[in-house]
């Protein structure tokens, strides 16, 4: 059975666009306690243009550490020691982040780069109705703009999104898991950001609903062109998501390819184990499909299973397809 969440348009793997609009070189990331964690350890990435680069690895392996300190979330006693992350603005600028002030920070953080959080679907102020929350950010971030335009950005984004506008008077408690988590993606794609960060954005809501809100993020990202970094110890779903993918072990980025080589020949004998971890992913029913080619997996018959409890958190999909 193959579930294909992806649409023609997206681009396939290794033809992404070659325009960077996020660069990490080098950083490192350390919880100063006693003792201190090294949580990120030298990593380096580079986010193209329009790109979903998933971020795989076990549960503690650094993948939040490392998207909080992208977005300067960060906060003490997390510490990035070294390193840089560089936005290359659309407009031909480069920001360096971890440079910027408190105000300048606050300026690009929704705007040029959001986030949406696994827990952000609680985070919707309770007490408050989609509306209010919506329009609050566009008159934080876009002060000039007039009553009508602000309702009207709302209106389309939460269409966007599938949640239909009569909800916007509605109150978080209201609505379901999975339209709360719609209403958070609205909200980050509301400033029509470059790069949107997703920490295990689904993981709390039931396989169908999750199904239906994945597509739902690979087809605004083909209309729209954002870029997205997508954080899950969930391997099968980041293989059928992303373009490349990045799989971390202990806060060490040790294999970082295209999901089709990331799944057809892993290298790195992590990756092995992580892959053989899931048992949809191995033996027939595994044949991977992406781009209308079949990659067989290089069976690895020296990798052993991943410890329970670490990346077979979620109970895997039928999986066979990708992209
Ligand atoms: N406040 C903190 N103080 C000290 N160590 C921390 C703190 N927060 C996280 N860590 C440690 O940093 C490492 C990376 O944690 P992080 O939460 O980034 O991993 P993760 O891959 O995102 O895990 P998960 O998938 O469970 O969210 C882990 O060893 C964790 O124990």
């Amino acid at each position: 059975m193959t579930h294909n969440l992806s649409s023609n348009a997206a681009p396939a793997a290794g033809e992404v666009t070659r325009d960077a609009v996020l660069t990490v070189r080098d950083l490192n990331v350390v919880y100063q306690g006693a003792p201190p964690v090294h949580a990120v350890k030298d990593v380096s990435l580079t986010l193209h243009r329009g790109e979903i680069l998933g971020l795989a690895g076990e549960s503690g392996c650094g993948k939040s550490t490392l998207a909080y300190a992208i977005n300067r979330l960060h906060e003490w006693p997390a510490e990035v020691t070294s390193g840089s992350v560089t936005f290359h603005d659309r407009d031909g600028q480069d920001l360096d982040l971890l440079a910027l002030r408190s105000e300048q920070l606050r300026r690009f953080r929704w705007s040029k780069l959001s986030m949406v959080f696994q827990g952000a679907m609680n985070a919707l102020n309770p007490v408050t109705s989609v509306r209010a929350q919506l329009e609050d950010v566009l008159t934080t971030h876009r002060p000039g703009m007039s009553k009508q335009d602000r309702r009207a950005r709302c209106a389309g984004v939460l269409e966007l999104v599938g949640v239909e506008p009569r909800r916007m008077d509605s109150y978080p408690h209201e609505l379901s898991g999975g339209m709360r988590q719609r209403v958070m993606i609205a909200m980050a794609l509301l400033l029509d950001p470059q790069v949107v960060i997703m920490d295990e954005p689904t993981t709390a809501l039931d396989v169908l609903v999750q199904r239906g809100i994945l597509r739902e993020i690979l087809r605004l990202r083909d209309e729209l062109g954002f870029a997205v970094i997508f954080i899950t110890h969930d391997l099968p779903l980041l293989l059928e998501l992303s373009d490349r993918i990045a799989v971390m072990l202990r806060g060490q980025v040790v294999e970082y390819d295209t999901a089709e080589t990331i799944y057809g020949q892993p290298r790195h004998p992590y990756t092995r184990q992580l892959l053989d971890s899931f048992p949809s992913l191995t033996g027939e029913r595994g044949a991977f499909l992406r781009g209308g080619a079949t990659v067989d997996r290089e069976t690895s018959p020296g990798a052993a299973p991943t410890e329970p409890g670490t990346a077979d958190g979620n109970q895997v999909r039928s999986h066979g397809g990708a992209r």
